[in-house]
């Protein structure tokens, strides 16, 4: 099946990460290769502009289902920030009327939970899975059973940080003075680390309690977002392992804030807003 020559977008953004939704009834025979599609449509310039795509569809195995590309065209298992969006967008669009939706992920099968004010969905809470930190899992080229508070060297200095997945790998380095970060020169140096064979989305936090967090993120495939909801869980289960916070904190991002809970049940569970921006029809050059 070809793509049609003009495409209807909706843009969605969930505290400042930004992504192009696209509803695909099948989301196997659309496109063999979304990737161009996810770099055009994720151009500021030429494009749309967003952090990356979402192709929203049927599924088998669940309600729907969600694919999630980063602007560079490469696929994510998991997108904190857009799978309330997804939410958002199925109830808000006509697609359901549950406000208890199951979503098919590469990351599995997560449940979303619609909190509705006039009808319209104000927020949404997300089963994101429970972590893995075993470093073979994450991936991370390192033995042993987790990497918490260990050394790395990069580019000749030793950093300290924690290697959390949430169906995606990343990492969690804790640091003063986040705010003077040269992310765009010291991020790719964590995203292209020998030691993560799949590349890598790298957290810098500052602890300000142990309920509230600080962070900025390097993103594996899109570079610094204003927000990364797995990248807020993957830091309070950095944080509950080095004994930093209770198992619910506030994280705050450059874009807003998440709260998230490592319950008792093992599953990490983020709330947080979702809003759409505008909708519209494109040409694909
Ligand atoms: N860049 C991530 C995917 C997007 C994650 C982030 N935007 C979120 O909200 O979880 C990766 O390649 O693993």
């Amino acid at each position: 099946m070809r793509l049609p020559q003009k495409l209807t977008f909706t843009k969605m953004e969930g505290i400042g990460n930004d992504y192009v939704y696209v509803w695909f009834e099948d989301l196997d025979t659309p496109l063999t290769d979304p990737a161009p599609l996810a770099i055009f449509m994720s151009d500021r310039n030429y494009g749309v502009g967003g952090d990356g795509l979402v192709l929203i569809g049927k599924s088998k195995k669940a309600d729907f289902r969600m694919r999630m590309f980063n602007n560079d065209g490469s696929e994510g298992n998991m997108c904190g920030n857009a799978s309330r969006c997804v939410g958002k967008f199925l109830y808000e669009h006509g697609h359901t009327g549950k406000t208890n939706i199951t979503l098919e992920t590469k990351s599995g099968i997560r449940t979303l939970e619609l909190t509705l004010e006039n009808n319209k969905v104000a927020s949404v809470t997300v089963d994101m899975g429970r972590p893995i930190v075993k470093p073979a899992d994450i991936p991370m080229k390192a033995d042993g059973e987790t990497f918490i508070n260990q050394e790395i060297l990069v580019n000749g200095s030793c950093i300290k940080g924690t290697g959390v997945s949430m169906g995606n790998p990343h990492f969690v380095v804790t640091m003063h003075d986040i705010a003077s970060l040269d992310l765009p020169a010291f991020g790719p140096l964590f995203e292209y680390h020998e030691l993560f064979p799949e590349r890598v989305n790298t957290e810098f936090i500052e602890v300000l309690s142990r309920q509230k967090v600080r962070m900025r993120v390097w993103e594996r495939g899109s570079g610094e977002t204003l927000a990364c909801g797995t990248g807020a869980c993957a830091v309070l289960v950095a944080c509950v392992l080095n004994n930093y916070t209770d198992k619910k904190a506030t994280i705050e991002l450059r874009g807003g804030e998440l709260v998230i809970e490592w319950a008792e049940d093992g599953i990490v569970y983020m709330t947080g807003p979702a809003r759409e921006v505008f909708s519209g029809e494109i040409e694909l050059i």
